[in-house]
């Protein structure tokens, strides 16, 4: 299939997308953009509804059998950026450090694609607010819009930046890991640096918690299972000599079974009792926002194989499993479908401040959605 995507065009609106990176629910702007993209599109057979700060877009088949379902996700990340872009974002502290400046570029262009080319079957794209947290997925699938316009299968792709350009890969089954945030404030009783026997620190208390937290994943889980344990922040203190009354630590959990999940949990919990009892502190566990794995369907998956394989347009790699998560997980426990990597080759990974993922990696990643779209249509 021989689409013609011109790269400047989707470079240009990458670009503009990449200077707005907002939080989860907070993509006000970004939804903005969107719409406007989208309203230049024929209209025709196309319905655009606001959802949130997200966007549901329906295209209507010519012959439809089947509804299919797109997912692109549109939030940014607390990231500084630290790239050498002429186009760096424009919000201080914040960052599309995860693609989803990608991700919204190739769905709003396989919108346009469909909007001039009338699919067979009734296509519907979902633009995903809050996929780095707290979660837009869950409620999304309990929108009115998912109901009306429920597909019947679903796909979402996540850019791989040690994937070369043109390539893309997967995996039936589990794709994803099930995650869980993680957050932790340690309270007790703060005073002068030089009176610490009066005091109860817990910069100690939470510095012995996120040592202790490490034996977790080598002792409690099994060696057969797989699970990560990462604090990505530790907050606590206001100056060199006063000892700190409250801390605070932040991090996530990944597993591969519930199981492990469970077990991490009740691991977790039993340390802060036990951190609460050594420095006489109260410590409080939230787990935030939880995401299901991602579970491909082993058909589609096979089929995904087979048609990529065929492509002029990319060539197809094997995935393994990933301890990466992603709330698209809960579309697949909904609907059968699956995700897939894009090959981007950006010298830096995910949720790196400098991420650069080549841009000439939108033509075939374009081409391959609409490709593949237009195969599930026929
Ligand atoms: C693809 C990707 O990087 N996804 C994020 C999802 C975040 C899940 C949640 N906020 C958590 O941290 O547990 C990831 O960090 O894997």
């Amino acid at each position: 299939m021989n689409i013609k995507l011109d790269i400047e065009r989707l470079a240009t609106r990458r670009r503009a997308l990449h200077q707005i990176p907002e939080a989860g629910f907070q993509e006000v702007k970004t939804q903005q953009f969107l719409i406007e993209v989208l309203q230049s599109c024929p209209q025709d057979y196309l319905t655009i509804e606001q959802w949130k700060t997200g966007l549901v877009v329906y295209i209507e088949g010519t012959n439809p059998r089947k509804t299919i379902g797109w997912r692109a996700d549109i939030d940014g990340l607390p990231i500084k950026e630290e790239t050498d872009y002429s186009f760096l974002s424009k919000h201080e502290g914040m960052m599309h450090a995860c693609g989803h400046d990608f991700h919204m570029t190739i769905g709003t262009a396989a919108v346009e694609y469909f909007a001039a080319n009338q699919p067979k079957d009734n296509i519907v794209f979902f633009f995903q607010p809050a996929e780095e947290g707290p979660g837009g997925a869950l409620p999304m699938i309990a929108s009115e819009a998912f109901k009306k316009w429920r597909p019947d299968e679903m796909y979402a792709l996540h850019i791989a930046p040690e994937l070369p350009v043109g390539t893309v890969a997967t995996k039936p089954g589990i794709l994803f890991a099930n995650t869980s945030e993680l957050f932790i404030d340690f309270h007790g009783q703060g005073g002068h640096a030089a009176y610490p026997h009066t005091t109860e620190d817990m910069v100690v208390a939470a510095s012995h918690f996120v040592t202790q937290l490490q034996s977790i994943v080598s002792r409690n889980v099994s060696p057969l299972d797989s699970a990560v344990v990462t604090i990505g922040k530790v907050e606590a203190g206001t100056k060199q000599n006063i000892i700190a009354d409250k801390a605070r630590v932040e991090g996530t959990i990944r597993t591969l079974s519930m199981e492990a999940m469970n077990e991490i949990k009740e691991r977790i919990e039993g340390m802060c009792r036990g951190i609460e009892a050594s420095f006489k502190c109260r410590a409080e566990v939230d787990y935030g926002a939880n995401y299901c794995q991602v579970y491909n369907d082993e058909k589609l998956a096979e089929e995904f194989r087979k048609q990529a394989e065929k492509s002029e347009t990319v060539s197809f790699v094997p995935s393994e499993k990933a301890m990466t998560g992603e709330d698209f997980g809960y579309f697949l426990e909904e609907v059968p479908g699956l995700m897939f990597w894009l090959g981007v080759n950006s010298p830096h990974g995910l949720h790196s401040s400098r991420l650069k993922p080549d841009e000439e990696a939108l033509v075939p990643g374009t081409a391959w959605v609409i490709e593949w779209l237009k195969g599930r249509s026929s």
